[in-house]
């Protein structure tokens, strides 16, 4: 089987938006991006080393980013879409770069050897690692959390961002043995995390097939058994309360959700909502002091804020 290549020559600045947008939005199998600077760092961190540009094949002007499709995929349909994304991020006034697009044919097997080039062991925290289930690690410290994954066809590498800031506020907030309920739960990294770090329980849901699946092929490469997996359209078919709610997905789906977070929050449950872009957290922030929440923490690493959420003292 052949996979599909769109490849944009563009700028770093837009990496994160692009990934999102790939893996969300257009639904990607997996992206990769080849920055300029990456190969210059790799100059000035080993000063014994030259490294000759020449050398290296196509290397980029800024950056290339490339998203593997299924070959079934029509390349003209998913370049518009590009176009139409780059055409929005300039539109907030961010560097797009040289906006050439262009697609192209790999065969699969490369890209298995290009997945697994790219995706290595995340030790995290001083209380998280993740292993690609086909990387030995030994932990850092003796109770340090391994979590195992193959992300499959599901977002949540742990690489992202948006991910990695739920991961940090969910050391923060998980004090106790509580109900976690993980809404958009992706490859399952985030339920996974709350139950290696405590939590009694976890319910993980996703709108997704390939999640639930990837979710549930994740949770038994963990050996857990404290996390069922649903598949579910936010919190429309979910029942009961939960002390503590995780959300990493974009911003327009949280608006819907908002509404729903009361009914199924336990009195003192606490909310991280993540994948807030940074120039709609205001927007968020006021819609959930509209439903009766404040937001006790703001934090925020480039473009992406994390919010930790209580209700409104009375
Ligand atoms: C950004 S990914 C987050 C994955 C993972 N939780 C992480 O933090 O890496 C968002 C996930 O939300 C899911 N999703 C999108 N809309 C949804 C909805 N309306 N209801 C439930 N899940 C949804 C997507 O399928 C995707 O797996």
């Amino acid at each position: 089987m052949k996979l599909l290549l769109i490849k944009l020559q563009t700028s770093h600045e837009i990496e994160d938006a692009l990934t999102y947008f790939s893996q969300e939005e257009v639904k990607a199998l997996g992206v990769e991006a080849r920055k300029r600077s990456d190969f210059e760092q790799a100059g000035w961190a080993n000063d014994s080393t030259v490294v000759d540009f020449n050398d290296i094949e196509n290397l980029p002007e800024d950056m290339e980013f490339i998203a593997y499709f299924d070959q079934e995929r029509d390349p003209d349909d998913l370049i518009k879409q590009y176009k139409s994304k780059l055409a929005e991020l300039e539109s907030y006034g961010l560097d797009t770069g040289k906006k050439e697009i262009s697609y192209d044919y790999v065969q699969d097997e490369d890209w298995n050897k290009v997945w697994q080039k790219y995706y290595h062991v995340l030790n995290f925290s001083r209380h998280l690692a993740i292993v690609p289930e086909w990387e030995n690690y030994q932990p850092e410290f003796p109770d340090q959390k391994v979590i195992t994954l193959d992300p499959g066809l599901a977002f949540g590498t742990g690489g992202h961002t948006t991910t990695q800031l739920v991961m940090m506020a969910l050391e923060r907030s998980l004090t106790k043995p509580v109900k976690v309920l993980d809404v958009g739960t992706g490859s399952g990294i985030l339920a996974i995390a709350a139950s290696k770090l405590g939590a009694k329980s976890v319910l993980a849901t996703d709108i997704s097939d390939e999640a639930v699946t990837a979710a549930n092929e994740n949770i038994a490469l963990n050996k857990l058994n404290n996390i069922e997996v649903i598949k579910a359209n936010l919190l429309k078919d979910v029942d009961g309360k939960f002390d503590l709610i995780l959300a990493n997905i974009l911003a327009e789906i949280l608006f819907d959700l908002i509404p729903d977070l009361d009914k199924h929050l336990a009195p003192n449950g606490k909310v991280i909502f993540s994948g807030i872009d940074y120039l709609q957290a205001e927007k968020v922030k006021q819609r959930l002091a509209d439903n009766g929440f404040s937001v006790k923490t703001t934090m925020q690493e480039g473009r992406w804020v994390c919010l930790l959420i209580e209700r409104k003292p009375d």
